[in-house]
């Protein structure tokens, strides 16, 4: 069934018949949760409307996962479905299993045009072990249901960095497309990466510095950065690796986050990349909820660093101002604080000018969303684990496992 009608490694929707086809998508829309289960964000479950709205056709039945075991918001999907036949304006139904007799049953009586969302995917033990595709697809999971479908489609891009069951093992055993989504991510993503503007400006900040520590280091190995601006938790670790004081508070946090041996990873790396990782010059210290402007070097009275402070954004600025791509993953400061949001908002301001402009991360799509930039930035990721993968330029377990269908497909 498979007509290939691009040059992309790997098949779209565009590239297979959907009408009447029985259609296993598998979408993320794992969302922030309140406690009392209700969804605070609902962009994870509108980012897949067009692939949705482009299967109106076909029998569709849905998987995602939401959470992790033993987290708060590890909880059933039946809100999620609910969200999802109001932003689509059409019913997606539930069903409280994954691949259970009566799961099946229910898939079994869909009709064209039906849309069936199944239960979290994670409630499944053996989809939380990252496995090759190969042994994915031996699963209870994908045997029981893939003989009830034609086609799998991922459209599951910010997921597509875990080996889980859902994201790989259909790809074995059933055609295999990627989605809208997916398609856009891949393409927004590479258009900016692959295309080679210079110069290529990244701005790096957030809390998960020992991610981006790594992903620092694969893009300098990689020549495809001019320059790194650090700010957020990652911009802490790199001024301890030049061997300044941050404080005894800034010095514990970053030790109760378990980054304390990224300072000496840092280190090598400023000084094989001297001109090219930049790191804040002052920052803003919480004093009581009130913003402290402080010179790097000068950080007295043992304040928590919040944000970075006002001349490292007027000079991030005007670096950005000269950049033909800008890569933003990670908010500056603590935006969530009115008076640590300035960081935050000026670089998305400026990073948003540059020729091709690509941001991800959850917390930086919340303030871009606020700031009404979002038309502004040429490609928006949705992924935050999975687009920071991408960027490193490691292998993403979904997507080759399309690329392997595709292959396997041309051949045949
Ligand atoms: N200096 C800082 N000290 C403490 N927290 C900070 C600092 N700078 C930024 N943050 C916090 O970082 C958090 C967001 O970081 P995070 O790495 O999760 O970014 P993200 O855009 O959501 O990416 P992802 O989707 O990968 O999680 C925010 O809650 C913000 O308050
Ligand atoms: O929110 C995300 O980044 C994705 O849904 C993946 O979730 P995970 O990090 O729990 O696998």
């Amino acid at each position: 069934m498979s007509q290939k009608t691009t040059e992309k490694d790997y098949l779209t929707m565009d590239d297979v018949v959907l009408d009447n086809k029985r259609v296993l998508v598998r979408v993320d829309f794992n969302s922030p949760m309140d406690a009392n289960g209700n969804i605070m964000d609902n962009r994870k479950i509108k980012s897949h409307l067009p692939t949705l709205r482009s299967l109106e056709n076909s029998i569709v039945v849905l998987m995602s996962h939401q959470g992790r075991p033993g987290d708060k918001d590890y909880t059933t999907l039946e809100v999620h479905a609910k969200l999802a036949t109001e932003l689509l304006g059409r019913e997606v139904t539930y069903e409280d299993d994954i691949f259970s007799a009566c799961a099946r049953n229910a898939i079994k009586s869909l009709e064209q045009g039906d849309i069936l969302l199944l239960e979290n995917t994670r409630f499944y033990a053996e989809e939380n072990m990252n496995r090759a595709p190969e042994e994915q697809a031996k699963t209870q999971m994908v045997q029981k249901l893939y003989p009830l479908f034609d086609l799998f489609i991922n459209d599951a891009f910010s997921v597509s960095h875990r080996s889980q069951c859902s994201v790989v093992g259909f790809t074995k055993v059933l055609p295999s497309v990627a989605g809208i989504l997916m398609d856009r991510e891949i393409t927004g993503l590479d258009k900016g990466l692959k295309c080679h503007e210079h110069p290529a400006v990244f701005v790096l900040g957030g809390t998960k510095a020992k991610d981006i520590v790594k992903v620092i280091s694969d893009i300098l190995k990689r020549g495809d950065a001019d320059k790194i601006l650090t700010t957020g938790v990652v911009a802490t670790v790199f001024m301890m690796a030049m061997g300044v004081d941050a404080g005894e508070v800034n010095r514990k946090f970053i030790e109760d986050h378990k980054f304390l041996d990224q300072v000496s990873i840092a280190s090598k790396l400023l000084k094989e990349y001297p001109d090219k990782i930049i790191v804040p010059e002052d920052v803003a210290l919480n004093n009581g909820g009130k913003r402290e402007e402080a010179k790097v070097g000068e950080i007295k009275g043992d304040l928590p660093i919040a944000d970075i402070g006002q001349e490292t954004i007027a000079d991030y600025s005007n670096v950005l101002k000269e950049a033909r791509l800008s890569v933003f993953h990670g908010p500056a400061g603590i935006f969530e604080l009115d008076n640590f949001r300035l960081g935050t908002e000026e670089l998305l301001k400026a990073a948003a000018q540059s020729d091709y402009s690509i941001a991800g991360g959850g917390h930086t799509l919340a303030v871009i969303d606020q700031l009404g930039l979002e038309s502004k930035f040429s490609h928006l990721s949705m992924g935050g684990g999975a687009s920071i993968t991408y960027l490193s330029g490691e292998p993403m377990p979904g997507i080759a496992a399309l690329k392997s269908y595709a292959s396997r497909s041309f051949k045949g």
